[in-house]
């Protein structure tokens, strides 16, 4: 069976006060896990040893940084390498976010060496893909994500995919309200783990979890995830509410 996730991707929010009660909430909610889920909080990076010391003994609970540097060390000032994350416990990295996509013009070339050099580090990517509206509307959408797959997920071997993550966020549903329907997200899951298996083959393709993001929440949460491809969510503004994102990782 293949791992199902709720990621919290608080982007940049909190002070590191509010970020601890948040925390602190989240690991007091009293959520009953089942053995093959797992809650990830991704919190920004100056938060993230802080989110480590809390949720460690809290069985079922991961860290995530929200981005790393594509180089390896060095001269780069303000940037936050992969192997710094992973000297402070990090458990994964979420990489190619459609926000350091659309305004930090990470490219799918950039996004490739930033899945190697966190595979390198031993953690694990939750790699986003997804369509803008544009897209969507012209309905290409299948080929768009197509092209992120291949030309930053698939120069990996095939025992490198069970370090991967991939997330579904479509543009358009990204803190606008607007959720793919259920429909839309089966489909375009069932499309990705279609790609994984014609590029490596079946048994990868259906241990690899699959996430959607995009304005989920506590009410269409448990619609997503009943869908057969929707192994769970990446959740952004939902997350910022205790109770919310708690409701959201019993909603398998
Ligand atoms: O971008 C997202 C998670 O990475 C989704 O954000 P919202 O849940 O706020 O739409």
């Amino acid at each position: 069976m293949r791992k199902k996730i709720v990621a919290g991707n608080w982007k940049m929010n909190l002070t590191l006060s509010q970020g601890e009660q948040l925390l602190n909430d989240i690991v007091n909610a009293g959520l009953k896990l089942e053995d093959d889920v797992a809650v990830v909080v991704a919190p920004p990076f100056p938060y993230l040893q802080k989110a480590k010391s809390i949720l460690q003994h809290n069985p079922g609970f991961f860290v995530a940084a929200q981005n790393c540097a594509s180089e390896k060390s060095g001269a780069y000032t303000g940037e936050v390498s992969a192997e710094m994350l992973k000297s402070i416990g990090v458990d994964y990295v979420i990489l190619g976010h459609s926000e350091r996509r659309e305004y930090f013009n990470e490219s799918n070339e950039i996004l490739a060496k930033k899945v190697d050099l966190v595979l390198a580090n031993g953690m694990k990517a939750i790699f986003c893909c997804g369509e803008p509206l544009a897209v969507r509307q012209a309905e290409t959408q299948n080929e768009y994500v197509a092209k992120q797959l291949e030309e930053s997920l698939f120069h990996l071997p095939a025992e490198a995919l069970k370090d991967i993550v991939i997330a579904y966020e479509p543009i358009w549903a990204i803190g606008t309200g607007l959720t793919a329907s259920a429909q839309q997200a089966q489909d375009m899951h069932a499309f990705i783990r279609a790609q994984v298996a014609k590029k490596y083959d079946r048994e990868t393709a259906l241990r690899l979890t699959i996430l959607y993001g995009g304005s989920a929440k506590p009410g269409n949460a448990p619609e997503l995830f009943a869908c057969e491809d929707v192994d769970g969510g990446l959740i952004g503004g939902a997350s910022l509410v205790a109770k919310d994102f708690a409701a959201i990782a019993q909603s398998f």
